[in-house]
């Protein structure tokens, strides 16, 4: 089955293509024309991106490749402005765009300003100081705009990225984020064989609670059981809210023993929280260790059956899955 590729990893194979495309024709022609340095610096330039296209094609890792295509970008326009005369500085507009597409808007502006100095370097005894001028400052407009341009486009994503993982009462991650969370758990599992537990919880008798004090403190209510777990648990094991009063924590690497000890302290917390025990506010708890090559759903689902039991048994208790 093809893996399925983020946005930016496609983006990425395509520039590569392009890049290696456009580029390569240039090697001959440089080298038909005698024009060897140029010609071995073209084909670097071309291997680089090919090789990095074809490392981000297996491994799917941009962060890496987009580093390395960044300073290949900047140094090859450096070479060729220093190869092949000052009229080639044009290509420091493209390369500079290139560093804010492929990395943060930070790192981007702090490599096109040492980019920007070396230029100057270069340039300053072949160039009028009219025309100096003029080259700095449209770099500088150009860094400015794209800066921005970059800066914006990340806090949006960010935002977006909010939005779809977040649930807006409590925000704690939703169904979507546990989702992705289950699937890069068993992936790690599968490479470390390391153990990993899964608590789903749900609060008890919440429909009384709801329809004797009404749904407005029914919420304030879901968004503290949120905040006192969040607070008690570590924050590499992230809360999510999976339904309406259903949670579950994901206490990475937790065997199932560790598991159902830190189920037994949310239990009692929450019992015994001042804010929440005058409504006599409880949680039912369901404990699942991973077994080995079920899928995310089967194991929600002993969790769920672990908390089902734990619901007929009286509530306000802890159950552990069985195994398969
Ligand atoms: N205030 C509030 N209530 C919600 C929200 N989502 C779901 N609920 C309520 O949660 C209640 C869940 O009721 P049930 O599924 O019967 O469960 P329960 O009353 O907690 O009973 P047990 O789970 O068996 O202990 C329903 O009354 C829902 O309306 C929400 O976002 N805010």
């Amino acid at each position: 089955m093809l893996p399925r590729r983020s946005t930016k990893e496609k983006i990425f194979i395509l520039m590569g293509l392009t890049g290696f495309a456009l580029i390569t024709p240039f090697i001959f022609l440089r080298f038909f024309s005698g024009d060897y340095a140029v010609a071995l610096l073209d084909a670097f330039i071309s291997a680089g991106m090919l090789s990095l296209t074809i490392s981000v094609y297996k491994t799917g890792n941009t962060i890496f490749a987009s580093v390395l295509l960044s300073w290949i970008g900047i140094l090859g326009m450096l070479v060729t402005v220093y190869l092949q005369g000052a009229e080639q500085v044009i290509w420091c507009y493209p390369a500079m765009i290139l560093v804010y597409y492929l990395l943060q808007p930070k790192h981007a502006i702090s490599i096109n300003a040492v980019a920007t100095i070396l230029l100057f370097l270069l340039l300053r005894d072949k160039l009028s100081d009219t025309i100096m001028i003029a080259t700095l400052v449209t770099i500088v407009l150009t860094n400015l705009l794209a800066y921005i341009f970059s800066f914006q486009t990340l806090k949006q994503n960010q935002l977006l990225t909010d939005l779809s993982i977040k649930d807006p009462l409590t925000n704690t991650r939703n169904r979507r984020a546990l989702d992705e969370a289950l699937q890069k758990v068993i992936s790690q599992y599968q490479r470390n064989q390391e153990v990993t537990s899964l608590i789903l919880l749900d609060i008890d008798h919440f429909k009384e609670i709801n329809d004797s004090h009404g749904h407005k403190i029914g919420d304030q209510l879901l968004v503290k059981v949120a905040e006192l777990i969040s607070q008690r648990i570590r924050t590499t094991d992230d809360l999510y809210r999976i339904g309406g009063e259903e949670f579950v924590i994901m206490p990475v690497g937790a065997s199932i023993n560790e598991a159902r000890e830190l189920s037994e302290q949310l239990r009692t917390m929450i019992e015994s929280s001042p804010q929440l025990s005058k409504f006599k506010l409880t949680i039912s708890l369901g404990v699942a260790e991973y077994q080995s090559g079920e899928t995310g759903e089967h194991w929600l689902h002993r969790a769920d059956q672990a908390l089902y039991q734990a619901k007929r048994t009286g509530r306000n208790k802890t159950c552990v899955a069985e195994n398969d």
